[in-house]
């Protein structure tokens, strides 16, 4: 099997081996390179400043290799790695990986290793030089079991590169299972994909908070069956003490699906020292405002951003430089594309399609939508896991606000008596922003013809071709 710049001699049984996940190898790729281009980038500029210059060796730990592919790939295609450690706790596994690793003439980069990954990651922890830049968790299902060596395996500053596919659990069909591994529950609704994302992130702040560490999302993305997050690792325990305001529970209603978001705390300055506030009360009732249906409670979830659209840029860009070297550049590019253009500050969000069949009527389309909201000032994006999604600071009741002028002019099939559709019909309207405003085709026309993103986007596709 070929795949970037590797070959890999492949005995189906012997390894496991899935090219669909091409994608997350070719990101996986892009991410490291970009990563180690800002470690050099901040060795450079503490330099600078007259500080120490620190030595990174640049060792990566592949804790669940398989058959060796991705750790062989990070040795070909990443420069100036001194050593990829590729582990697996299968015998099998380990002959494919040692196999594969002469085969591609790698042996002085990348050292196959049989041990249990937490044992081999605790076991590094211990000693400073030992610890990884990167660590790379590619498991089956959760990578949850390994989480609290790998918080401690990484060094200073280094890389936690972490896959979960089991998706029916952080997106809300085995919410038990959620809250058991993750320690998070998780919801349904369209925007469980990001809010399974935002859940990883909580897992793996808590388990390295417990070391006095924290950590510092770069990327996280919803791909085909699974979420994948880069997340940068430091020691401070200061910094810990912020952690709690950077987890939100959420309150979601069983009717209309209206959420709203409730940090676990806050943190207040007090001259030289911080005091952390837990929160006072729900920020809702029992029951929903908007259609009286009673309210779930999930997370708690990550609710800082998810990802730094600059790096996202950067990695983009990465992709689109090496088309020849990545395989499903076009696929990635295009998903680094619409996570950039997202509001980063905004988590979660509505799904217009939802809330159309919520009134059985008929879907506006996104720039009818969009115009009312944008008039009166409120920001409004898309989002990667979702291209019905409404990512908007505007509060809840001014979608339904929009959705109440739509159906003047569209009519409602049958509503049940009592569904929250109905309620939400019966509503006053609170006048947060103009339903009637809209965009004419004219200028719809027009939009379309000078730019390949709608004005509605907040920031238009950047020159990247
Ligand atoms: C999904 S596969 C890895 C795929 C690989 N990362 C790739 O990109 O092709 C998961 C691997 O983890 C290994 N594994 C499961 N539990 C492990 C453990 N506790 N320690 C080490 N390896 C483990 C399995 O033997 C299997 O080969």
């Amino acid at each position: 099997l070929k795949e970037g710049k590797a070959e890999v001699l492949h005995k189906p049984g012997e390894a496991f081996y899935n090219p669909a996940q091409v994608q997350n190898r070719d990101l996986s790729i892009a991410v490291l390179r970009e990563f180690f281009k800002l470690r050099d980038e901040e060795a450079a500029s503490k330099k600078k400043d007259g500080k120490e210059e620190e030595k990174h060796q640049r060792r990566v730990l592949e804790g669940l290799s398989a058959t060796g592919l991705r750790a062989i790939r990070y040795a070909k295609e990443i420069e100036g790695l001194t050593e990829v450690v590729a582990n697996d706790f299968s015998a099998a596994a380990v002959e494919s990986i040692d196999r594969n690793v002469k085969h591609n003439k790698v042996e002085e980069i990348v050292k196959a290793s049989h041990a249990d990954a937490s044992l081999l990651m605790h076991k590094a922890k211990q000693v400073e030089k030992d610890k990884f830049d990167v660590v790379d968790l590619d498991p089956y299902g959760s990578a949850t079991p390994f989480l609290d060596a790998a918080v401690q395996a990484v060094n200073e500053g280094g890389l936690l590169a972490v896959t979960c596919t089991d998706l029916a659990v952080l997106c809300g069909n085995h919410s038990e299972a959620c809250f058991a591994k993750y320690g998070c529950t998780s919801l349904r609704g369209k925007h469980c994909h990001e809010l399974a994302i935002r859940i990883v992130l909580s897992s793996i702040e808590s388990h390295a908070n417990r070391y006095k560490r924290h950590i510092v999302p770069l990327l996280g993305v919803y791909m085909d069956f699974y979420v994948r997050v880069f997340v940068r690792v430091y020691t401070s325990a200061s910094a810990v003490k912020w952690s709690a305001s950077k987890q939100s529970m959420v309150f979601q209603c069983t009717g209309c699906g209206a959420y709203h978001l409730q940090p676990l705390g806050k943190v207040v300055e007090r001259g030289n020292s911080i005091k952390f506030l837990p929160s006072l009360g729900p920020p809702v009732g029992e029951l929903c405002e908007l259609c009286g249906y009673k309210h779930q409670l999930g997370g708690p979830m990550w609710s800082q951003p998810y990802f730094q659209p600059e790096f996202v840029g950067r990695v983009r860009a990465q992709l689109w430089g090496d088309q020849a070297g990545f395989a499903s550049y076009k696929r990635v590019c295009g998903l680094l594309t619409a996570l950039e253009e997202e509001l980063v500050d905004q988590p979660l969000f509505y799904d217009l399609s939802v809330l159309a069949s919520l009134l059985n009527v008929v879907c506006p389309s996104n720039a009818a939508f969009a115009a009312p909201l944008l008039k009166a000032g409120y920001r409004l994006s898309h989002s990667h896991t979702s291209p019905m999604a409404m990512k908007t600071d505007a509060p809840v009741e001014a979608l339904w606000d929009i959705m109440r002028g739509w159906v003047k002019d569209h009519p409602v099939k049958k509503l049940k008596e009592g569904s929250p559709g109905f309620r939400l019909l019966q509503q006053e309207s609170k006048h947060i922003v103009d339903p009637d405003f809209t965009v004419t085709a004219e200028q719809r026309k027009e939009d379309k013809a000078s730019r390949s993103t709608p004005k509605y986007m907040p920031n238009p596709t950047p020159d990247w071709g």
